[in-house]
């Protein structure tokens, strides 16, 4: 049986004005990732990585070109209808993990369940069980600055996988890390995403850490390149 591809760039262009000269990020890049595969995306400083990213999840729209989510092309997606497969199809997980301050490491991952229709209780299950795999269940009622680096970005990966997404994008997850604790995040975003079958592209300039994928790629002159 064919994989399924649950993220496609197609031709995909991006191209940012600086003064009055184009800079032209991504010139007709193409690039395909199926379901349960993990890729590293692996690229020098201000190649497009976070450009990449952006429209990979729909944050941003390509000047040329479609990007499809589960076979769907989001091209012509009104606003609305991109916020609701941005909220239900994708998972975002940043450099700082920006979790809500004044909420508990549960009500965080419970917060975008909430938005998406589930009961509390639900919810609650749900982040419980997120937090146990994670190995964080006994922080469950700690506020993000009663946690550490390394479960901050736990409860913040927890969070993004949270409505049960199809694609995770996470941009430099454990770049804000010391590395012993950058090497195990790294391992439990991998065995959470391999548990749930879910595809993930992760941007990392730690190439020990883009090792643990299954593929990795770069850009190299505005198109996407398989590495290895
Ligand atoms: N809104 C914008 N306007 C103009 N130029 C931009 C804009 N956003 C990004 N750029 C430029 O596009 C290039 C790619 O930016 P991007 O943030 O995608 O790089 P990156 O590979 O993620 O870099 P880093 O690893 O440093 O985070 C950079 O040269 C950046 O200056």
């Amino acid at each position: 049986m064919a994989a399924r591809v649950v993220l496609e760039l197609s031709a995909v262009e991006r191209h940012y004005s600086q003064g009055d000269k184009a800079l032209s990020i991504l010139k007709g890049a193409d690039f395909r990732l199926n379901a349960g595969q993990t890729v590293a995306l692996v690229a020098p400083s201000g190649t497009g990585k976070s450009t990449l990213l952006h429209l990979a999840g729909l944050l941003e729209r390509p000047d040329a070109g479609d990007v499809l989510i589960n076979g769907r092309s989001c091209g012509t997606l009104g606003d609305e209808e991109r916020t609701r497969v941005r909220r239900h199809e994708i998972g975002f997980v940043y450099q700082f993990h920006h979790l809500l301050p004044e909420f508990t490491a549960i009500e965080n991952i419970m917060m975008p369940q909430l938005i998406g229709g589930l009961s509390k209780a639900e919810a609650r299950e749900r982040g419980a069980a997120l937090l146990d795999y994670m190995r964080i269940g006994h922080r469950a009622d700690h506020r993000p600055s009663e946690l550490s680096g390394g479960e901050q970005q736990r409860v913040a990966i927890a969070r993004a996988v949270a409505n049960a997404p199809f694609v995770l994008l996470a941009d430099e997850p454990t770049g804000n890390l010391d590395p012993e604790t950058a090497g195990y995040v790294f391992e439990a975003l991998k065995a959470l995403v391999k548990q749930s079958g879910l595809a993930a592209m992760i941007a990392t300039h730690n190439y020990d850490l883009a090792r643990l994928m299954d593929r990795r790629v770069t850009i190299e002159d505005g198109q996407v390149v398989e590495l290895d």
